[in-house]
C-alpha cells in the first residue's frame, strides 16, 4: 500500500481526477475499451466534478459502481444517482454506464441480470474505492451476512445485508477488486486515516478494507 497525503481536499480531488484520467488514457492506448469502477457515498463527488471534464475518449470507457445500495434512483441514498449527476456528465456523458441496480426485484433476484454486462467488461482497468470509518470498502461490511463469500468467493457480485448498512446492498467481490489493473482508495479526515492504520493490523473479517490494500494507492487529505 502506498499513501499519498495532499495539502488539502481540493488539491486531492483535482490531482486524483488527473491521475485516473491519465490511467484511463493509458489503458485506451493498448485496449479497445477501458473499465472504471467508482465508489458512491459522500466523499467522491468533487473528484467526479473534475474527472467528468477530462479530455479522453470517453466513448470507449465503461463506468460502473464498486457497490450499490438497493434503493431506486429517486433516493438520495442511490449511488447510481450520484454518478449520473456528477460523473456521467460533461465529456464523460459519452461513457457507457454498466448499472449495478435494476428495478422490480431484490438484489438477490436481480443479481444475474446485473452481473452479465459487468462480467463481460472485466478486469477493471482502474478501480477507485471508498472506505467507511467502520473499515468497510465497497459494500463489504464487517458483520455482513455474506462477508466471507465476498472476501473469498470468486463470483463477481454479492448481495449484502449488514448491521452497519441501512439498506440491502450489492457489491463487487474482493476477487474482482483485487484483479483490477490499478487500484486507489479515496479517504478524507483523521477518523478514516486512523481507521485505515488500524485496518492494516486486522484481518479482512474484522476490517474488510484490509483485503484490498496490497498494491493499492491511498489518497488522503485532512478535512
Ligand atoms: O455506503 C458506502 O460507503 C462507502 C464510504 O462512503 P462515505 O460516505 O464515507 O464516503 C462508499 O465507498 C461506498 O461506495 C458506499 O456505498
Amino acid at each position: 500500500m502506498e499513501l499519498i497525503e495532499y495539502a488539502d481536499v481540493d488539491m486531492l480531488m483535482i490531482q486524483l481526477a488527473n491521475k485516473i484520467a491519465g490511467q484511463l488514457r493509458e489503458s485506451l492506448q493498448s485496449e479497445d475499451f477501458a473499465t472504471l469502477a467508482v465508489p458512491g457515498g459522500t466523499t467522491p463527488g468533487p473528484m467526479f466534478d473534475s474527472l467528468c471534464a477530462a479530455e479522453l475518449d470517453w466513448s470507449r470507457v465503461k463506468v460502473m459502481l464498486t457497490d450499490e445500495r438497493w434503493v431506486p434512483e429517486t433516493s438520495d441514498r442511490s449511488n447510481t444517482r450520484l454518478i449520473k449527476e456528477r460523473l456521467l456528465t460533461d465529456r464523460a456523458a459519452a461513457a457507457t454506464h454498466l448499472p449495478l441496480f435494476a428495478e422490480g426485484g431484490t438484489a438477490e433476484e436481480k443479481l444475474p441480470e446485473v452481473a452479465g454486462p459487468i462480467e463481460a467488461n472485466l478486469p477493471l482497468s482502474v478501480c477507485l474505492l471508498g472506505m467507511g470509518a467502520d473499515m468497510h470498502t465497497a459494500s463489504i461490511f464487517p458483520g455482513a451476512d455474506r462477508l466471507n463469500d465476498a472476501l473469498t468467493g470468486t463470483d463477481t457480485l454479492y448481495p449484502m445485508r449488514a448491521p452497519g448498512a441501512p439498506e440491502p446492498r450489492i457489491t463487487l467481490s474482493a476477487h474482482v477488486l483485487n484483479n483490477a489493473m490499478r487500484r486507489h482508495i479515496l479517504i478524507i479526515g483523521q477518523e478514516k486515516r486512523e481507521a485505515l492504520e488500524k485496518a492494516r493490523h486486522l484481518s479482512p473479517q474484522e476490517a474488510p478494507v484490509a483485503s484490498i490494500l496490497q498494491g493499492t494507492t491511498v489518497h488522503w487529505a485532512d478535512k
